[in-house]
């Protein structure tokens, strides 16, 4: 027995561990190991748990735990936590528990472990968490906008149509169609060539996303034709906001080619019809518009 003391004595003071005994009535070290030794000094044996570990971390953890005990210390657990030493900017893992001395009296064992590589890997893998999560949400961005316009592509508008359908199969809730496209736009390429072209779409989306409300969707349907999704609005009201965005197109200052016209189709979703259907007729009523002389709005119930 007494070689295995000598033994477990030789671990204590040899293991790589900040492993020292605390009185706690004084706050005094009273036994550290050969490595709190060469870490806090060859002398803080005799010197006070706050004063070896400044900054509120020796003085913080101790009193914290002083209070645990609640004057029932053989019940109290270990406490574990997390320590940063401001000092010497290590990070450390500590336990700290209630033990009888070998006078019979009791004191704390505080063990800290450092934990700096662990604290590392922890720090890397928050930010390669977060590097992801930003990488997803632009995916997610990409994968529904358009690249020129910004606006929301097809396929987005696609599942905004879907979303609005159920809605109105279960709640009963209107919404209405517009079809955007731009007059005799092929003539502004032609003329101006494509980049120009480019320019018009992107000052068209603006003036469409700007002039709906935050509860409406504007997206690109495709080449010079942009549709806008209506929720809880009825035809007459998608009329009126199709003359307003018309009115808009209409006095806008374009750069470079000055003044374009667009012409609109605007329906309302029918009770037994799908979203082809409901498409459909948005075309049929701008091609309307088209052949009644542009720059005007045709509307189909
Ligand atoms: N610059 C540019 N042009 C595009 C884009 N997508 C489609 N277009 C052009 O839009 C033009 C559409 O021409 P048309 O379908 O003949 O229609 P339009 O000239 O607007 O005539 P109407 O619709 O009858 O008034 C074509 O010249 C397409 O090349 C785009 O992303 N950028």
């Amino acid at each position: 027995m007494r070689d295995f003391d000598r033994f477990l004595l030789t671990v204590v003071y040899d293991i790589p561990l900040l492993l020292f005994v605390v009185d706690p009535e004084s706050g005094e070290i009273v036994y550290a190991n050969q490595h709190t030794r060469s870490t806090l000094g060859e002398h803080c044996v005799g010197r006070s748990f706050a004063e070896v570990f400044p900054a509120g971390g020796g003085s913080h953890y101790f009193v914290s735990y002083t209070q645990r005990q609640d004057g029932d210390q053989d019940a109290a657990p270990p406490l574990r936590s997390e320590y940063y030493d401001d000092d010497s900017e290590n990070w450390y893992h500590v336990l700290q528990r209630s033990i009888e001395w070998a006078d019979g009296s009791s004191k704390y064992l505080i063990l800290l472990n450092e934990i700096n590589a662990l604290k590392r890997l922890q720090k890397d893998l928050s930010e390669a968490h977060a590097a992801v999560a930003f990488k997803n949400r632009e995916l997610e961005h990409a994968a529904k906008t358009d690249r020129l316009t910004h606006l929301y592509n097809r396929r987005h508008l696609d599942a905004i149509l879907e979303q609005e359908m159920v809605r109105f199969r279960r709640f009963c809730k209107p919404f209405s169609l517009l079809i955007v496209d731009c007059d005799r736009f092929k003539q502004v390429n032609d003329q101006h060539g494509h980049q120009v072209g480019d320019i018009v779409l992107v000052h068209l989306a603006r003036l469409l996303a700007t002039g709906v409300r935050a509860t409406d969707t504007v997206g690109r349907w495709g080449g010079e034709e942009f549709l806008i999704v209506l929720p809880e609005t009825h035809l007459r009201s998608a009329a009126l906001v199709a003359e307003k965005l018309r009115q808009s197109i209409d006095q806008h200052e374009f750069p470079v080619i000055g003044h374009i016209t667009s012409s609109f189709g605007a329906t309302e979703l029918r009770g037994d019809e799908d979203i082809k259907d409901l498409v459909a007729r948005a075309d049929a009523a701008l091609y309307k518009a088209k052949h009644n002389g542009r720059n005007r709005v045709e509307v189909m119930s």
